[in-house]
């Protein structure tokens, strides 16, 4: 199997993915990511980001489509190769802040460090810097129970970013801090991403969010489209009404979508 010939670090072309109970989440989704992107994924709640940044990030396998990332047919991985990759190349930012209770901040931050090899010392040093970062380095030696919910999540960011993956998918990581604070973890998070020359793969209910972003692609019911006008219930068969259609991955570039009501 020969790579697609293009410069993108990811793509993913003509995804479809359902989950175990039937339920469709991708229809045909096609996308390129160049090196170094901050791209965001926007669309309403269910349309299908969560599960484009799973298939994308290895986690889940496409029933038909391709993932491609530097060269690599992800979509062609067993689970042992798909998590090697995810632990050395990948980071992941859930929603809900996830920490190991009985480590402490510091020791959680540098976990994935740690499990690729790195000495303690060296990985405390970078969680440290990562935590300062994000404004929590005057936690590092308490327990997650003893945090705000907010700063368990700032933790989660700094920990996905202390192995300076190559490509971080966050899926709505700002989703539990009011807005002046998500904005800011936002700013800290592209803008270190951008310096260290990390992919970002970004999942975000609306536009206001994917403002940080290089470039927008707007999912509806599992597809892609141009612009987003909530439709009235789409049909299981056809495109959703109201929705324009994208094209494929090479007409990528255009302006951020517009979202109305
Ligand atoms: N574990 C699951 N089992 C069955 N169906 C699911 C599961 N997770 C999501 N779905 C369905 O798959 C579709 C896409 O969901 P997905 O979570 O990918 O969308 P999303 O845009 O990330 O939504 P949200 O913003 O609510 O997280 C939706 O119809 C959803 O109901």
């Amino acid at each position: 199997m020969v790579a697609p010939p293009d410069n993108d670090v990811l793509r993913a072309s003509a995804l479809h993915f359902q989950h175990h109970d039937g339920s469709p989440a991708l229809q045909g989704v096609s996308l390129g990511v160049r090196e170094g992107e901050v791209l965001a994924v926007t669309g309403p709640r269910g349309s299908g980001k969560t599960s484009l940044l799973r298939c994308l990030a290895g986690l889940d396998r496409p029933q038909r489509g391709e993932v491609w990332f530097d060269g690599v047919a992800v979509h062609t991985l067993g689970t042992l190769a798909r998590a090697r990759l995810r632990r050395h190349r990948f980071g992941w930012i859930d929603p809900v802040p996830v920490l190991v209770p009985e480590l402490t901040v510091w020791e959680n931050a540098a976990l994935p460090l740690m499990l690729r090899g790195t000495g303690r010392r060296r990985a405390r040093r970078a969680a440290l810097e990562w935590l300062e970062r994000l404004d929590v380095d005057g936690r590092a030696r308490s327990r997650p129970h003893e945090l705000r919910h907010s700063e368990r999540q700032r933790v989660c960011i700094a920990r996905a970013l202390t192995v300076v993956p190559s490509v971080l998918f966050a899926d709505e990581p700002t989703a539990p801090l009011h807005r002046a604070e998500s904005a800011q973890v936002l700013r800290t998070l592209t803008a270190a991403a951008r310096s260290h020359g990390v992919t970002v793969v970004l999942a975000c209910a609306g536009p206001r969010r994917a403002g940080l972003a290089d470039r927008t692609v707007t999912l509806l019911d599992g597809r892609r489209v141009r612009t987003l006008h909530l439709p009235p219930v789409a049909g299981p068969a056809g495109p959703a009404e109201g929705a324009e259609p994208a094209g494929s991955a090479g007409t990528e570039g255009r302006p951020a979508c517009s979202l109305s009501a």
